[in-house]
């Protein structure tokens, strides 16, 4: 967000800019989950691995497993904002769901994480203890 005087509020289109920002909250959100995961109802009977889920059970989808998978995140245990330089295949980073029931405020979500550490980086001085 170069240009900007001091104070002066950030527009949507710096919001845009905000890219190495969204990559961070991206890697806090694959490695400390907001949400766990969520159900499913089956509509029909489903063949899994060897196993039937009968329709009508209720299936429970996490994100633990694809997020901390090092088949696509590799030292998945590491924070590395930069890993998410290159894409995800889809329906391995969930945290927003994913499919037709995908979050329906995932861009406000996002515009309001971007506005939030905007706030905190330009108005307070960091340090570790
Ligand atoms: C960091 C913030 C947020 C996270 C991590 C999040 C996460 C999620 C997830 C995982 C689901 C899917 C649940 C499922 O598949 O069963 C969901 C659904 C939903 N979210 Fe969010 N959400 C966030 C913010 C918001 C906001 C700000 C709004 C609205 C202003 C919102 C509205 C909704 C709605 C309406 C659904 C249901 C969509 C549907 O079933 O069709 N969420 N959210």
């Amino acid at each position: 967000m170069s240009n900007k005087i001091p104070g002066e509020n950030p527009t949507l289109e710096d919001m845009k800019k905000m890219k190495y920002t969204w990559q961070v909250a991206r890697e806090s959100m694959r490695l400390f989950l907001p949400i766990f995961g969520s159900f499913r109802k089956a509509i029909a009977d489903i063949e899994y691995e060897g196993l039937t889920i009968p329709k009508g059970w209720k299936v429970l989808w996490t994100t633990y497993e694809s997020h901390y998978a090092d088949d696509y995140f590799q030292d998945p245990l590491n924070f590395n904002p930069s890993r998410f330089e290159e894409p995800i295949p889809p329906y391995v980073f969930l945290p927003f769901g994913g499919g037709p029931r995908v979050c329906a405020g995932y861009q406000l979500a996002k515009l309001n994480i971007l506005i939030f550490v905007h706030f905190i980086v330009t108005h307070y001085d960091l340090s570790l203890l």
